[in-house]
C-alpha cells in the first residue's frame, strides 16, 4: 500500500474547490491511500524536470501533483489538469544535504529572476560570495543546481529579491553569510530551521522518505481515514508547526522547567497546545493546561478541541486558570466552597487599618511584598526587600504597615472571607504538606498532575506560581510554561527562578500574526526597550521580526467623541462590504463607557467590543482601537500618584502601555486606531 504524506498547500487548495469535485477528491485520495481496486495511479507528466513527479486524478478535470519515491508519495496540490501539469514541470524538489529536509523552488520563477542577474553581474565583478568556495556552500545545503545562479548574485539586494523564490533552507544561510557572518554563524541559521533535532547519521540526500520525516512543516503522513480527515479539516496550526515551534512542541523529555518566551503571534498558546498534546500522547499521568483567566482557558479548551483529535489523549488534559485551581484544593480541604471578598471591601478595610498610606499603596505593599514572598511575621517583613517599591519605609513605618495588614487579614477571617491570592498561597501549603494525615487510612492528596503547561505566564502572581509548583512533582517534563514579559496587563514581575522554577529559557522571534508594518508600528509603540519578569534580568524585543507585509496601522484624528464613534461605524462597516466576517473583527477601548458606546455604534453588525485587559490572546484579521487619547490612554485612575510612589507611578506607565500594546497586537491584517482631540502619548509619531 501506499505511504501518503500531505502538504500544508494540499488542504488549502482543496477547501477552495467547490462541491462536487472537492467530496471527489477526499474519496479518490481516501481509496488511494487504502490501495484498493479502481484507485488513482501516478501517472508521468511529460516534459517534466524531476522524474519523480507525477500527477492522480482525483476528480472530474482535477489532478493532484505527487512526488513520489518507491512506496512514498508526497501530495503537494490540487489543481485543474492543465495547472496540475504546469505546476509538475515547474518545480524542482530535493532533499537538503546539511539539514536532511525537502526542499522544493519554482524553477521557472528563477530562470525568470536570471536574465536580470546576469546583466547586473555583468556590469561589475563584484560577486557576493566571491568569498565562499562550492565546498562551503555545498556544505551549507546549498543545491548544485542553484550555484549558477547563486553565482551571478552582486549584492545584498539581488539576494534579497530572490528571498521568496528560493527555500528558507537554501537563503538563510546564505543571508547569514551575507551579512558577513562566518561559517558557523550560517550553520547557527540552518540550526534554527531544524523541526526535528539531528540523530548523528549522516543525511542521505536519496531518501526522500527520511527527509519528508524530518520536515513536519512540510509534510505530514497519513496512515489512516481517520488521520486523513483531521489533516483535511482541522485548522493548519494544528497540523503544520514552523520548525521551532515544532521542535519545542514535540521534543523529547526535558530534564528541567522549560520557560519559551517570544513577541506577540510567535506561536507560544500554539507551542503550548501541541506540547499538552505531546505530554499527553505519551500518558505519563494528568496534563494540566493552565492559563490566566477563565475567559482565555475557555478559548483554551476550544482549540485544544480541534487538535487532539484522539478522545483519549483529550481527556487526559484538563484545562483551566490557575484561580480555579487554588479554589478547587481549598474547597476539597475544607468540604465547602471558601467566600472571597470584593474588591469594595478590600478598599474599606485598607482605609480603616490605620497603616498611614492610601489603601491602593497598602493593598500593593500586601499583594507584592507580603504575599509575594510569603511573608508571615513581622520580623521577616522587616528584614524582607522590597524590589519595585519606590518609597522607603522606616521600620516604624513597616510596623505600621505589618498591623495594617493583620488588620485586614484578621477582619478578613472574622468574615470567613478571603482574596484568590490568599487562596492560592493556602492551596499551595495543603498541597505541600507531605505528609498527609498520618493517623488516617487516605494517602495525602499532593502533586495532582504529572505535567504543567501554562501560558500568558507573564501575568501570574508568586503565589500562584508556587501553587503550580506544588502541584506537580519535581521530574522531567514537570513544567512547559510560555509567556512574553512585554506584555503583561497586571503588576507581578518574578524572575522564575524566585519561585523555585530554575526554567531552561527559549525564545521564538518570528511572528506568523502580524504583518512587518503592525509589528515595527507597535514595536515602537511599545517602546522597543526590555521588560522584566520571568526571565532573570530583562527581555529585549531585538530580533522580533515578521516575513509577511500589509498595509500600514491607520491613526485617525477627530474633533469630537461622535464624530470618532461615526468614523468607527464608517469603517467597520467597510470592512463587513469587503467581505470579512463580523467575528474576525476586534473592536477594543480602554474604559467601560467608551466600549459600552462603541457597542451601540455597531449594534447591528454582529462585532465584537471588548476592554483593552479582554483583548489579551485573542486574535483578528482587524482590530479597531478607539479613544487612544490624552487623558483616556493611560487611565489617569490607574496611575498612582508621583508624590506617593515614582516607581509605582513608572510602572504603573508601563503596564498601561503594555495594554495598549497588547490591543494593536491582535490584528492579523489591519489596525485602525483613533483619537479624539490630542492624542495618547504613548502612540509613535
Ligand atoms: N504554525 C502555524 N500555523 C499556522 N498559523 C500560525 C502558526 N504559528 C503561528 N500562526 C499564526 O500566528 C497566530 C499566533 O499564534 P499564537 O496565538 O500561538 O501566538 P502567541 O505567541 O501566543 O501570541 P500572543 O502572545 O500575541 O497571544 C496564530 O493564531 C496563527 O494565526
Amino acid at each position: 500500500m501506499p505511504r501518503l504524506a500531505i502538504s500544508p498547500e494540499f488542504p488549502a487548495e482543496l477547501g477552495a474547490l467547490a462541491q462536487p469535485a472537492r467530496r471527489d477528491v477526499v474519496v479518490a485520495v481516501r481509496r488511494f491511500m487504502q490501495g484498493v481496486a479502481g484507485a488513482p495511479h501516478p501517472e508521468r507528466i511529460r516534459g517534466a524536470g524531476d522524474p519523480r513527479v507525477a500527477t492522480l486524478r482525483l476528480a472530474e478535470g482535477h489532478r493532484g501533483v505527487v512526488v513520489r519515491q518507491r512506496d512514498v508519495h508526497w501530495l503537494l496540490t490540487v489543481l485543474p489538469d492543465a495547472e496540475a501539469w504546469a505546476y509538475g514541470r515547474r518545480h524542482r524538489f530535493g532533499v537538503n544535504t546539511a539539514l536532511g529536509v525537502v526542499e522544493m523552488w519554482d524553477a521557472e520563477a528563477l530562470g525568470r529572476a536570471e536574465p536580470a542577474l546576469r546583466r547586473a553581474a555583468a556590469a561589475t565583478s563584484a560577486r557576493l560570495f566571491a568569498d565562499n568556495c562550492d565546498t562551503d556552500l555545498a556544505e551549507l545545503g546549498v543545491d548544485r543546481r542553484l550555484l549558477p545562479l547563486i553565482r551571478l548574485i552582486t549584492d545584498d539586494l539581488a539576494l534579497e529579491a530572490l528571498e521568496p523564490l528560493l527555500p528558507p533552507t537554501q537563503y538563510q544561510p546564505l543571508a547569514a553569510l551575507a551579512r558577513g557572518e562566518s561559517l558557523a554563524g550560517a550553520w547557527r541559521e540552518l540550526d534554527a530551521c531544524r523541526a526535528v533535532p539531528p540523530d548523528g547519521r549522516p543525511v542521505d540526500p536519496d531518501d526522500f522518505a527520511a527527509a519528508l520525516l524530518r520536515s513536519p512543516d512540510r509534510a505530514v503522513f497519513v496512515g489512516s481515514p481517520r488521520e486523513l480527515n483531521h489533516v483535511l479539516d482541522a485548522p493548519d496550526w494544528c497540523v503544520f508547526l514552523h520548525p521551532p515551534q515544532h521542535r519545542l512542541a514535540y521534543h523529547g523529555p526535558y530534564e528541567r522547567p522549560v520557560l519559551v518566551t517570544g513577541g506577540a503571534g510567535t506561536g507560544k498558546t500554539l507551542v503550548a497546545l501541541h506540547r499538552a498534546v505531546c505530554l499527553a500522547r505519551r500518558g505519563a499521568g494528568p496534563v494540566l493546561l493552565v492559563t490566566f483567566s477563565q475567559k482565555l482557558s475557555a478559548d483554551l479548551s476550544a482549540r485544544l478541541d480541534l487538535l487532539a483529535e484522539d478522545e483519549e489523549v483529550r481527556e487526559r488534559i484538563e484545562v483551566g486558570n490557575v484561580d480555579r485551581l487554588a479554589h478547587r484544593v481549598v474547597s476539597e480541604a475544607e468540604g465547602r466552597a471558601p467566600a472571597l471578598a470584593d474588591s469594595a471591601d478590600l478598599v474599606a478595610l485598607w482605609e480603616e487599618s490605620g497603616g498611614g498610606r492610601s489603601p491602593a499603596f497598602l493593598l500593593r505593599e500586601w499583594e507584592q511584598v507580603v504575599l509575594a514572598q510569603n511573608l508571615r511575621t513581622l520580623e521577616e517583613y522587616l528584614a524582607a526587600p522590597r524590589p519595585g517599591r519606590g518609597v522607603d519605609l522606616g521600620p516604624a513605618e513597616r510596623e505600621a504597615v505589618w498591623r495594617a495588614v493583620e488588620h485586614v487579614t484578621g477582619r478578613l477571617r472574622e468574615r470567613g472571607k478571603r482574596t484568590l491570592l490568599q487562596l492560592a498561597a493556602e492551596a499551595s501549603l495543603l498541597l505541600g504538606r507531605t505528609t498527609g494525615d498520618l493517623l488516617g487510612d487516605e494517602e495525602p492528596s499532593r502533586e495532582p498532575y504529572r505535567h504543567i503547561v501554562v501560558d500568558e505566564a507573564q501575568d501570574l502572581h508568586p503565589a500562584q506560581w508556587r501553587l503550580l509548583r506544588a502541584a506537580v512533582p519535581y521530574a522531567p517534563d514537570d513544567l512547559f510554561i510560555t509567556g512574553d514579559p512585554h506584555q503583561r496587563v497586571l503588576d507581578t514581575r518574578v524572575p522564575l527562578g524566585s519561585v523555585g522554577i530554575d526554567a531552561v529559557t527559549t525564545r521564538l522571534r518570528v511572528s506568523h500574526r502580524l504583518p512587518q508594518e503592525i509589528l515595527a508600528w507597535a514595536v515602537r509603540l511599545r517602546g522597543g526597550g526590555p521588560a522584566d519578569g520571568l526571565v532573570n534580568g530583562a527581555q529585549e524585543m531585538y530580533g522580533f521580526r515578521s516575513p509577511g507585509h500589509g498595509p500600514r496601522p491607520m491613526v485617525r484624528a477627530y474633533d469630537s467623541p461622535e464624530e470618532e464613534l461615526t468614523g468607527l461605524a464608517v469603517q467597520v462597516r467597510e470592512w463587513v462590504r469587503d467581505g470579512v466576517p463580523p467575528r474576525e473583527i476586534g473592536v477594543a477601548a480602554r474604559t467601560a463607557g467608551l466600549v459600552r458606546d462603541a457597542r451601540a455604534a455597531l449594534r447591528d453588525l454582529g462585532v465584537g467590543v471588548t476592554t483593552l485587559h479582554g483583548m489579551k490572546g485573542l486574535e483578528f484579521r482587524r482590530v479597531a482601537v478607539i479613544g487612544v487619547t490624552d487623558g483616556i490612554v493611560p487611565a489617569p485612575g490607574a496611575l498612582t500618584p508621583a508624590a506617593e510612589d515614582p516607581a509605582a507611578r513608572a510602572h504603573d506607565l508601563q503596564r498601561e502601555r503594555g495594554l495598549l500594546y497588547v490591543a494593536c497586537t491582535r490584528a492579523r491584517e489591519l489596525l485602525y486606531v483613533s483619537h479624539t482631540g490630542r492624542a495618547s502619548p504613548f502612540l509613535p509619531t
